[in-house]
């Protein structure tokens, strides 16, 4: 099923000098249960490009449909609840609330749902204990190694249980072997039935997704369906 569509997606930002087109006419269908990686230059349009496809920024041009629902439609049930309910987000630099504990910082997007305390509580920990968190629920972020929080901020991800899990560059702050345990992390939950999409520059990343997008100048340039076959490094 398809889970989002962009026909055309511009996302051009003005001053009074130039117009810079961070994205120049993107089209894309995302199924269900994909694991795609977003790969390109710095400053291609791939953060933008993530932030549109999780409702945080608006194109200024182009048509956007979330399981069939155009931007307007989502507009009118609000924006921030699909947001909330549908997309879970991971930043590369944690982005944690420090003087949070390890749990308080995974509860936080139960906030608005309609649940007990002590289901809030419950939810929170078990994500947490799905990431190898366990015992570390009561510390707070700044008392974790980095791999641990990026744990944490999956755990906040997923607690909303959304359809779909977007990260942005997750492993960039990270050394090489806590990076691939993150990644594993989320093909584990890919494997699960997540749909996730990945901002990464680190090649080997990409290769363990179904299918990469390069973007360069905010254009899609190549795509490959079957990352296996994927040998030229693009960067
Ligand atoms: N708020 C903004 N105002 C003006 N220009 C912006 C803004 N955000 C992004 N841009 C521009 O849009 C283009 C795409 O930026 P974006 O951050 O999406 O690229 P990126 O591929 O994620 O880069 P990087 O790999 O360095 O993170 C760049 O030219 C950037 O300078």
């Amino acid at each position: 099923m398809e889970l989002i569509t962009l026909k055309d997606i511009k996302k051009i930002y003005s001053n009074r000098n130039n117009n810079t087109f961070a994205l120049n006419g993107i089209n894309l269908n995302i199924q269900q249960g994909e694991l795609i990686s977003i790969m390109g230059p710095s400053g291609s349009g791939k953060s933008t490009l993530l932030n549109v496809l999780g409702l945080i920024d608006t194109p200024t041009e182009g048509e956007y449909f979330f399981k069939g629902k155009s931007l307007k439609e989502i507009r009118k049930n609000k924006i921030h609840k699909t947001r909330n309910d549908m997309i879970g987000f991971v930043f590369q630099y944690f982005a944690l609330l420090k003087d949070y504990t390890v749990l308080d910082n995974v509860v936080l997007p139960l906030t608005y749902r309609k649940l007990g305390h002590k289901e809030r509580i419950n939810k929170a920990k078990s994500y947490l204990e799905k990431v190898g968190l366990k015992e570390q629920v009561h510390k707070t972020p700044d008392e974790l190694s980095g791999g641990q929080q990026q744990r944490v901020a999956i755990a906040r991800a997923l607690v909303g249980e959304p359809e779909l899990i977007l990260a942005d560059e997750p492993t960039g702050n990270l050394d090489r072997r806590t990076g691939e345990e993150i990644i594993n992390l989320l093909l584990q939950l890919n494997k699960e039935g997540k749909t996730i999409i990945v901002v990464t520059h680190d090649i080997e990343v990409a290769k363990k997704c179904n299918r990469i997008i390069e973007l360069v100048d905010g254009k899609i340039t190549q795509q490959f369906k079957n990352a296996s076959i994927f040998s030229k490094t693009i960067l």
